[in-house]
Formats: structure tokens, sequence, C-alpha cells
């Protein structure tokens, strides 16, 4: 028997319901305002079908200069969706109006997967407040020194494990990103190869990647069908990123138990010393138990929110290491131009070889250094829209009128190639932010990669610091060169970006050497 008709005729109808409630309730409220421009939407599935699936944020950029509006308005089946095409404007509402901006639209597909406790999906709630608090306070800037030595140690680590294998460097520096958020998070000690916690993460890191942009799913907009039974998964296609969930929630489930697990036992014997998340707040917890006062938090709250560090802070370090390496191979010139910089700061000896690795007491003269990870930030913006906020009550801005329960953008991109910023906004150049007194050309650094307002990213100073430290190491002791044909021309990388939750660079070759036979000595050394 064909069970796909009636099943498909009740969804029909019950999603029809729900759009037709959503309309009405967005036109009773409107108080005479007119919402912010955009194309027009069909008036049963809105712009579901005009939003394009890759690279939205272009044409978002395209639809903000047609309409000559830096806010636009989408609906999708119903849904009204804020785009926000400059900085100015993020801030505004974001910012400004944080309070009001601080919801997440429910991300019905990632809850399935197992991300229900995880800061970055979690609605505005008490429970939202309590992990913003506890991340927020791990990483400040002052809270991030203690995790510099095991930053430091993972990266020599790294570029010492990329002068042995230089062919595997892209594996080598996800290796690093990624003991480094598990070391932090969970205080775990990861073996220099292959390790099965650093294997997990990264499983998990594509399991989170490939459920594609959060709150886009059929799920999403409608929640009552991840109750479904699986064979309709099989049925239709707009069920496979449901399925895709329900197959990887034990990986899932499995990144919060077994670091957890692991290191459990050490930190209720008082054996743990390495500086972690876990470490701090777990053993707190068990003081508290021991003293009898009660926790604010429960294991389930901090397995949460190491996991949360796991999974926010990995991928993203990784990402904006390779934007820099791809863009520093690519110019040479500013390769050169941050080699030297180091060498003067660490020292060279009279054949012109650094003296000393770079580490982080060397980071506030490495300014030029802090330009190239700056604009990388800003050239490709990992997170291209950002991740959605939602607004909490009806609000107004320059006239319009935005609906409660709003799903709000902030187009990083878009911000990044915002002419009245940027001046040839597609170019790499880490001179852009250079003060005009100092002879660059003083443009502001860019605000929009690590998102606005109370949903900023916690993890921001910890992310700049590995970056930091692994790309001085880098630099300082290899040459990054383009892969050369056999006539010995330069073969060019395809610079090219996979679409969806983050931005990340297309895989490219680059040629790793060492910058001399004293360098490699450096680094053996260590
Ligand atoms: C270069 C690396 C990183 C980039 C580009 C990045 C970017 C972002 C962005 C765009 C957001 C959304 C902000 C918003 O909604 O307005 C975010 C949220 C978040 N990030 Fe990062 N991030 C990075 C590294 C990290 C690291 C290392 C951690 C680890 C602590 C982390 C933890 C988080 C968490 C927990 C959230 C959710 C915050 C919330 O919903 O309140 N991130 N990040």
């Amino acid at each position: 028997m064909d069970v796909s008709m009636p099943v498909w005729t009740v969804l029909l109808g019950f999603i029809l319901l729900t759009i037709t409630i959503r309309s009405f309730r967005t036109k009773q409220s409107r108080q005479g305002l007119p919402l912010p421009p955009g194309p027009p939407g069909n008036p049963l599935w809105g712009h579901l079908r005009i939003i394009p699936k890759d690279h939205p944020e272009r044409q978002f950029v395209k639809w903000g200069k047609e309409y000559n509006s830096d806010i636009l308005y989408f609906n999708v089946l119903s849904r009204p969706m804020i785009v926000l095409n400059s900085v100015e404007s993020a801030h505004d509402l974001l910012h400004k109006k944080g309070g009001n901006y601080a919801d997440r639209p429910r991300f019905v597909l990632f809850e399935v997967m197992g991300w229900g406790v995880t800061l970055t999906f979690l609605r505005w709630s008490p429970r939202f407040r309590l992990h913003r608090k506890l991340l927020q306070q791990s990483f400040t800037q002052s809270a991030c020194k203690p995790y510099r030595p095991i930053q430091q140690e993972e990266a020599r680590r790294a570029v010492k494990a990329i002068l042995r294998k230089p062919d595997e460097w892209e594996t080598l520096l996800r290796q690093f990103s990624t003991a480094v958020v598990l070391r932090i998070g969970f205080g775990i000690d990861v073996q220099e190869e292959n390790d099965p916690y650093v294997q997990m993460a990264i499983d998990v890191e594509e399991a989170t990647g490939k459920g594609g942009v959060p709150g886009a799913s059929i799920v999403d907009f409608f929640p009552i069908l991840r109750y479904l039974p699986s064979f309709v998964e099989k049925l239709f296609t707009a069920f496979q990123p449901l399925a895709h969930a329900r197959r990887t929630k034990p990986s899932i489930q499995h990144l919060h138990d077994a670091p957890w697990d692991a290191t459990e036992p050490s930190i209720r014997s008082g054996k743990a010393t390495q500086p972690s998340f876990m470490l701090t707040h777990f053993g707190k917890y068990l003081s508290n138990e021991e003293k009898g006062i009660p926790n604010e938090v429960t294991i389930a709250d901090l397995k949460g929110a190491a996991g949360a560090i796991s999974i926010a802070g990995g991928n993203t370090t990784w990402s904006t290491v390779i934007v820099c390496i791809l863009n520093l191979m690519k110019y040479s010139h500013i390769q050169a131009k941050v080699q030297q910089e180091i060498d003067r700061v660490v020292g060279t000896d009279k054949d012109g070889n650094p003296l000393r690795l770079p580490d982080f007491d060397d980071r506030p003269q490495l300014k030029y250094l802090e330009c190239v990870i700056q604009e990388a930030t800003r050239w490709a913006p990992l997170s291209l829209l950002g991740v959605p906020h939602a607004s909490i009550e009806d609000d107004t801005y320059g006239g319009y009128y935005i609906p409660k329960g709003s799903v709000v953008f902030a187009n990083a991109w878009a911000m990044s190639r915002d002419e009245r910023h940027y001046s040839l906004p597609g170019d790499f150049n880490p001179d852009r932010f250079v003060p005009k007194s100092e002879g660059g050309m003083g443009e502001p650094l860019p605000e929009g990669p690590f998102g606005f307002g109370r949903r900023v990213c916690p993890g921001q100073h910890l992310a700049l610091a590995g970056v930091y430290i692994v790309l001085a190491t880098l630099v300082a002791t290899m040459e990054l060169g383009c892969p050369v044909d056999e006539s010995g021309k330069r073969i060019e990388p395809k610079v090219s970006f996979s679409s969806g939750l983050s931005g990340v660079p297309d895989s490219f070759a680059c040629v790793m050497k060492p910058r001399s036979e004293k360098t490699r000595e450096l680094l053996a050394g260590e």
C-alpha cells in the first residue's frame, strides 16, 4: 500500500493551517507601519523559494542595494525574517536593544541531535542566562590567561608535527584546534597521534556541519514533525535532515559523556591539575556539595557547557587559521612582513635566524600579525549570516515594523564588504587597519565576525589567542608557498568556501618548509 499520499495530505493540511495563523498574527499587530523592504514573496510560502540555498548572504547584499536599505524583510512559510546588512543596523537592534533580540529561534533539528543544553541553541530563559554567565565569565581576556600554556604547547606540537609531515598540515592544524578545546573544556590529555577524543570531536563537528543552516529545516518550521515515525523520513527528501539528526544523536551524546567520564574520577579524587572549564566548575560543584551549599547548576548544565566549548571552538579556530594561511601563501609580501616583525621581536643571530620561538608575551608587539588575523576574520567571516537571533517583542526601527518572533540574521558578509567602511573590500589587505598616523588606511576593525549583543561569541578572546600562537609559531619557523608545476610556475590556490552554518575554506595545497636549519632546530628543541 502506498502510505505516502494520506501522510502527505495530513502534513500539507497541518502546514497550511500553521501558515494561515502566523500570517494573520503578523498582519494584526502591524500598528500601521510598513515592514522593512524586500522582494515580493508568494502569499503561501513567502520567500521560501526565492532565497538561494547557496550563499544567500550575497543575494541579500544585492537586494539591499536594489531596495536601498540595510534592513530587509522576508517571510518563510509566514515566519518573519529580518536581515541586517550593516554594522550600524546590527548595533542599533542587536546591541542597543539587546534585551529584545537576545532570543534564538527554536533549533528543533539540533535539539533532535542532542544539542539541547548547548548555549548556542538555548532560547531566552533562566537556563540561557545561567549558561551565558558560566561561559562568559570563563573566557574573558584575563580568564583565558591560564589556558595560554595549553595553547602554546599544542601550537608547538602541531608545527613540529608539520615539520615531520608537511603534506598533512591541514589535518595537523585541525588536530591542534580540536585538542585545545578538548583540553580546555574537559581537561583531558590528548595524545600526539590518532587520539580517539580528537577523532570523536572532529566527527561531531562534521555531523553538526551537515545539519545545514540552523533553523532552516522543515522540523524547525513545524516542530511537531520531529515526532514523525522513521519510515516517513524515507518518503520525502525534506525529511533527510531529520534522519541525519536521529542517526548522529549517539555521537553527540558521546561527546558530552566520554571526555567527562574520563576526567571525573581525577577531579573527584583531587588529582586533576590541568586548568579546564570542567575542573573549575565541577570542582566548585563538588565542593558546594561537600559543604551542603545548594548548587545553581546541574551536571547536565556543566556537560552541556563543556560540550559547547568543543563544538563552538574547534572548527571555528581552525578555519580562521586556514584563511590566514591561504593569504600568507598567496601574498608573499604579507608573509615576509609578518616574518620580519616576528624576527624583530624575538631577536636574530648574525645570520638573521630567529633566536627563539614567539610566545604570548610577544603578542602586544606583533601588531601586524594581529592585523592579518583581523583581516582574515573580515575578509572571510566564518559565520556568514551569524547565528540567528529572535525578537522577543514587537519593535520598530527606522519607521519599519519588526514583528515579535522575527528571526534576525546579522549578515557578516555584507558588513565585511561595506564600501562605506572598507576600500576595495574584496582585497585581503591587513594594512587597512594600520592607523593613518602609521602610514596605514585607518579602517575600522571588523565587528560582525563574532556576532552582536547578548549573544556575541563568548569564546572570541580564547579563539583569537589560539589563532595568534599557532600562526606566530608557524610563520616564525616555516615558509608557506604555493606549489609549482613541472615548468616551475606557481599554482595559485582556487579560493572557494562552503555555504551553510560556516563558510569554511575548501582544501588547497600549500608547501610548508622550514625557513632555515636554525628554525628546524628551534622546533626540534621543543
Ligand atoms: C574564530 C573563532 C570563532 C568564531 C569566528 C566564532 C563566531 C561566533 C559567532 C558568529 C557566534 C554567534 C554570535 C551571535 O549570535 O550574535 C558565536 C557564538 C558562540 N560562540 Fe563562537 N566563535 C569562535 C570561537 C569560539 C570559541 C573558541 C568558543 C569557545 C568557548 C566559542 C563559543 C561560542 C558559544 C558558546 C556561542 C553561543 C553564544 C550564545 O548563543 O549566547 N566560540 N561564535
